[in-house]
């Protein structure tokens, strides 16, 4: 891709090859859409199953979380991103956690983007920002917890509808990994500001806005305004916009749910393109299970005397490697059994 007149403002952002809607039209199969489930429906487990055999990604309907929890977060989160620069930065430079600008992790990876990472602690009845995250005003830190308190209860129940489609008991083994009070859940409310410098490149590329990876969790639950972005990798490698849809959630399969499913669901690598002209703001929730918690293959999904196709590893130790990973780097690999 050759680009002659990229603008000053975007030196430190790649530039991405842009997706074809539909994947693509020279393929002979077109993206069929994502599939949206109603985890309350009858046949919830097959179809939370099948999604994520085939994208590592769908979208809950009727999910039950309260549009006013949804709304109250999406305005405090918009409140914070007006305020001024050096505001902002009070609650920064992220590392991991905090307000980051432009910046993703610690290993030189940008994005057209600022964010908030917060770590958030589980108890009983209710989530709760952690104290160790710096939050830049206690009606955020109320509103995040609120939040997260009822999305948590979206990633456990489609956990139990993967434990309960996959024939695995309890209906809890994977559900009560990211819900005990010592589980690694993380935050991340996302603006991508418009960018108008897109008008300035060819059609055929677009500026990053988050970089494409795979989310290492077991799994992630996004919500998103309307402004499109989203983008994620089919199988085969054909990268297909995901369409907005404020009222829904969207699941992301992470590699710690790949390695206990010994990869009969599979992480999903997505990314973000800048919009020229509307910004886009993000929430996600990444369910995390405890620092302790071994991470390997689930025995009734091992045929008698098969060997997983994953080494074990703690969630701990595997955190700590990703976070001295790029983002686009393949993070499992290393765990990967060879034939
Ligand atoms: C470049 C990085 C950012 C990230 C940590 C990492 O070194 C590699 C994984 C990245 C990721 C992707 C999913 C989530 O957004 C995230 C919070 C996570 O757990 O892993 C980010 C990390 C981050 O932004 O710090
Ligand atoms: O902002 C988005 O829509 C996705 C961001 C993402 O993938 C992430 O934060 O891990
Ligand atoms: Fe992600």
């Amino acid at each position: 891709m050759v680009v002659h007149a990229k603008p000053a403002a975007l030196d430190q952002i790649s530039l991405v090859r842009s997706a074809e809607p539909g994947g693509g039209a020279a393929s002979s199969s077109l993206f069929p859409g994502v599939p949206a489930v109603d985890l309350s429906g009858p046949g919830a487990a097959a179809a939370v199953v099948d999604a994520c055999e085939r994208f590592g990604f769908f979208k809950v309907a009727h999910h039950g979380v309260p549009a006013r929890v949804v709304d109250r977060l999406e305005s405090e989160a918009a409140a914070f991103f007006a305020k001024p620069q050096a505001e902002k930065d009070a609650s920064g430079p992220a590392n991991p956690l905090g307000y980051g600008s432009k910046r993703i992790g610690r290993n030189g990876d940008t994005g057209w983007l600022e964010y908030l990472l917060l770590a958030v602690d589980h108890h009983q009845a209710a989530a709760a920002v952690s104290k160790a995250s710096p939050v830049p005003s206690s009606s955020l830190r109320e509103a995040v917890s609120e939040y997260v308190g009822a999305v948590r209860g979206v990633a456990a129940r489609v956990l139990e509808a993967v434990a309960e489609g996959l024939g695995v008991a309890p209906r809890d083994a994977l559900s009560g990994m990211v819900s005990g009070a010592a589980s690694d859940g993380v935050f991340r409310v996302n603006h991508y500001p418009p960018c108008p410098l897109l008008q300035r490149l060819p059609d055929s590329c677009s500026v990053t806005g988050f970089g494409e990876h795979t989310d290492p969790q077991l799994v992630s639950v996004l919500r998103s305004n309307g402004t499109p972005g989203l983008q994620l990798a089919l199988r085969d490698g054909r990268w297909v916009p995901v369409p907005p849809d404020r009222d829904a959630f969207f699941v992301i399969v992470g590699d710690s749910l790949e390695v206990l499913t010994n990869g009969r669901l599979k992480s999903v690598r997505h990314r973000v393109v800048a919009n020229s002209l509307k910004p886009r703001v993000s929430m996600i929730y990444f369910a995390g299970p405890a620092p302790e918690q071994r991470i390997a293959p689930l025995p009734e999904l091992l045929g008698h005397g098969e060997q997983g196709a994953y080494r074990e590893f703690t969630w701990g130790d595997y955190k700590k490697a990703a976070y001295r990973s790029r983002l686009g780097d393949n993070r499992l690999d290393p765990f990967r059994r060879r034939v």
